[in-house]
């Protein structure tokens, strides 16, 4: 049978994934850290950004593309900042339990935990992240966390997209007006955002609480919104590092870009023995001014 993914190498080696949608969309992960590194639409235009200094050298995180934070969001709890499942290899999974999907363009990927990851997470777990491209060449990451082990488990978490606009100076965040935050910049204390659009002119890092299922990026000077739609993780992360110094980003690279980032922070998921959780982040490109 015709595989839907291509298997190659991408930077220093680094196994690597290429889905295409038969319409020229395409999207490119590496194993290491089951990360999306690249999504294009149809005509070719990449909607992502990697950092002009991103390191392909495992152990170091890659700074750009998809990372996933997991099983801790930054700082909140005793592991590494975000956890340890962006800088672990994942691997293919042939033969996943099934999804309800329609799109042939799909990869499937898992994480378990090694004997070292269980001296610091001491939980026997299946990360199972389906990478699909769908009509229109959006974009869909479903990640389902099974635990296998005897005893229930909490985890926090967050995908972490950096999304290419045109200039961060000319884009506006839509649907978190009145939405609760932590202000990352003043020790997380809590804020309501009273901005009915939100723009961007230092660095800004809020961890917004019980957010819509949509947040729109508009982008003005490319006309197009980007339209973030996630299912089964209720927080939301907005992030722009401005003049921080982030020693493997590019001191211009954060015009290029915005994260906006499905999350469960500020109620950890539990999962008991046996069970699985489910989270959706869809992502696509529509011509601004529609719905
Ligand atoms: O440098 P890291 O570990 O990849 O984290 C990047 C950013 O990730 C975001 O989720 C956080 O809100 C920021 O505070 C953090 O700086």
């Amino acid at each position: 049978e015709h595989s839907p993914f291509e298997q190659t190498k991408g930077i220093n080696g680094l196994d690597k994934i290429i889905v295409r949608d038969g319409r020229g969309a395409s999207v490119e992960v590496y194993l290491y850290g089951g990360q999306v590194a690249s999504w294009k639409s149809e005509k070719g235009e990449e909607l992502l950004v990697m950092s002009s200094k991103a390191i392909f050298e495992p152990p170091a995180p890659i700074r750009g593309g998809i990372p996933i934070l997991f099983p801790q969001y930054s700082n909140t709890g005793p592991l590494p900042n975000h956890g340890f499942a962006r800088n672990r290899f994942w691997a293919i999974e042939a033969n996943p339990p099934p999804l309800p999907s329609n799109s042939s363009a799909k990869v499937d990927l898992i994480l378990r935990p090694s004997k070292d990851d269980m001296k610091i997470w001491p939980h026997k777990f299946e990360y199972r992240l389906r990478i699909e491209l769908g009509d229109g060449g959006d974009l869909t990451l479903t990640s389902r966390v099974k635990n296998s082990d005897g005893k229930p488990f909490h985890f926090t978490f967050a995908l972490h997209p950096y999304f290419a606009v045109s200039d961060i100076s000319e884009i506006q965040v839509e649907g978190l007006h009145n939405v609760d935050y932590l202000d990352q910049q003043k020790n997380r204390a809590r804020f309501t955002d009273h901005g009915k659009v939100m723009t961007f002119n230092s660095q800004l890092d809020r961890i917004y609480l019980s957010t819509p299922n949509q947040i729109r990026i508009v982008d003005h000077k490319k006309k197009k919104t980007i339209v973030v739609h996630k299912e089964g993780q209720v927080d939301a992360v907005v992030w722009n590092p401005w003049e921080k110094k982030v020693s493997d980003l590019g001191v211009e690279d954060y015009m290029r870009f915005v994260t906006v980032e499905s999350a469960a922070i500020e109620k950890p998921i539990t999962v008991k023995p046996g069970e699985e959780w489910k989270g959706i982040l869809q992502m696509s490109v529509v011509p601004s001014g529609h719905p």
